[in-house]
Formats: C-alpha cells, structure tokens, sequence
C-alpha cells in the first residue's frame, strides 16, 4: 500500500516501533509501522493476540515512548507531547478499551465517571459539564436522567460501554480509537455499539482506529483494514479488497477463522 499523503490524512506513523526486553528476551511488539489514517472513515487493526495491536494503540494514544519512529497528528509531529501538550492532545484523541469497569472505580457513579472528562475540557467551557454529559448520554443512546446516578453494576456490559463512549464524546475528539471495545459485548449488543461507531463516522465524520482480533467484526465496520503481525502492519488496503482478494498468508488464515458477527465469541 503506498503512503498517502493527502490532506485527508489525519494521523500517520512513520517507521513506528516498540521494542521491549535485551538480548534475547528482546521483543519487538511494534516493528516499523507506517499507518495512515484518514479523516472521517474507520479503519480497522486487525491481528490476534500478540501481534502488537495494543502496544501500537498506546503509542499512538501517547502513553508510552516509542523506541524508534514518529507520530505525526494532523500535520504535526506529536511523537514526544508531554504535559500540557499531552493533555490538549487528549482532547483531540480518545480511547475506549475492552473493559468499561477496569478503567474506572468500580462504585463511582456515572455522574463522577464522565466528570473525569471535563478535567480535560478548557476551563471556559467546564461551566457547561452537565449540558455536555446529557448531550453525549443521548448520543449514545443513554438517558441522562436514568443514567447519571447509577454506577457500573447496575447497568450492562453495553450501556457500561457506550457511558465510556459517551465519556470520550464529551471531549469531541477527532481520533476515536476503540481496542477491542466490542469484545465483551453480547452479539446484539455489539451490534449496537457496532452500529453507533458507524454514526459517529456518517454524522460526525468522526475519524475511528477500530482495534480487533476478529477480521469479520472489521469488515462490518471498517472503511480500510489493516492487518497486524508480529509488530508489523502485512496488509492493508479497502476493507472489501482484503476481504475478497487477501495478499499476505497471515490474512488468509484469519480469514478461514472469521466468527460470524452473531455469534457471542
Ligand atoms: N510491557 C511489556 N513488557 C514486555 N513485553 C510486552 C509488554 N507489552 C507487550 N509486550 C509484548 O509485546 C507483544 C505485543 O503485545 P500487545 O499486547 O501489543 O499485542 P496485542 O495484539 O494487543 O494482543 P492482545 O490483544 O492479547 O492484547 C507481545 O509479545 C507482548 O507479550
């Protein structure tokens, strides 16, 4: 796939890598990756287990230090943001994992849990926190009144995403990265969430990093797919053309092993 390096890019890696352990404990989780995003669609990182996905999500999330490599974000080099830079990049570029309980307190209402997001919001616009929770729970699907004062166990594994979607939303962001957002889920519920990523793109023309392990969840989704192993990116290209004329073996044989959407697992 060669570089595009159009103005509809909005994020891209240039020989992106992450090197844990010496010798010969040495791993190369991520190992020279050139990515490209572009503004407005979804693109898919497909891998399994250990090919490097989460470790390439947190570089980009700027949560960890690349060993060798750049970030560059709309048009800027933000490989080593720190402080306030970092901070003002996270109002650009928002997460959501696997796990909606691990990432907050366990008994903290919903009201506490989204107010986490106003911290990072400027300071002028903070006054305004309960318009932007409500307008982002409806976004989501979510009522703000049934919903602000419940904490995590007393909602599902899907509304428990979709508050930490909503949490992301708040921010307004330009990158949305979801890891492996939709792996809990239940079938129909990760249809709908699914579904809401697909909005986000159409309405907001949010631009979405969609990390999986699962190639048939990609393709539902994805605009572009790229396949991840062994901390490099083997494939990529129009979601439809890696999926109907795979080039790289490894695609292949995900491709023999694609879940049905439908299925839980
Ligand atoms: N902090 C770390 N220290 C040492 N090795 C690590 C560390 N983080 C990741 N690795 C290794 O880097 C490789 C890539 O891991 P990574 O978690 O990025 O893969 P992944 O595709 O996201 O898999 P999973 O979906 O299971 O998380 C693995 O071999 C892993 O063991």
């Amino acid at each position: 796939m060669p570089a595009e390096h159009d103005g509809n890019e909005l994020l891209r890696t240039e020989g992106l890598a992450k090197t844990f352990g010496r010798g010969k404990d040495e791993v190369r989780a991520v190992d020279g990756v050139d990515l490209h995003l572009r503004r407005g669609e979804v693109t898919a990182l497909v891998g399994q287990s250990g090919s490097g996905k989460s470790t390439l999500g947190r570089l980009l999330l700027r949560l960890a230090d690349p060993t060798a490599g750049r970030v560059v974000f709309g048009g800027r080099d933000v490989t080593a943001v720190r402080g306030a830079a970092r901070r003002d990049y996270w109002r650009e570029v928002q997460a959501v994992f696997q796990d909606p309980f691990a990432a907050f307190h366990q008994y903290r209402r919903v009201e506490a849990t989204l107010a986490t997001a106003l911290q990072l919001m400027p300071s002028e616009t903070r006054e305004s926190g309960r318009e932007a929770m409500a307008a982002a729970l409806a976004a989501v699907g979510l009522d703000a009144a049934e919903t602000l004062a419940k904490r995590p166990h007393e909602l599902s594994g899907g509304q428990r995403q979709r508050v930490m979607l909503a949490r992301a939303l708040m921010l307004r962001p330009r990158l949305l990265i979801a890891d492996e957002a939709t792996s809990l889920l239940d079938a129909s519920v990760r249809v709908t969430v699914l579904n809401l990523l697909a909005d986000l793109r159409d309405e907001r023309g949010m631009t979405v990093l969609f990390v999986t392990h699962d190639l048939g969840q990609a393709y539902y989704l994805a605009d572009r797919i790229a396949v991840m192993h062994r901390g490099r990116i083997v494939e990529s290209g129009p979601a439809e053309q890696v999926v109907a004329e795979p080039e790289h073996p490894y695609t292949r044989s995900l491709l023999a092993d694609v879940p049905k959407l439908h299925r839980s697992s």
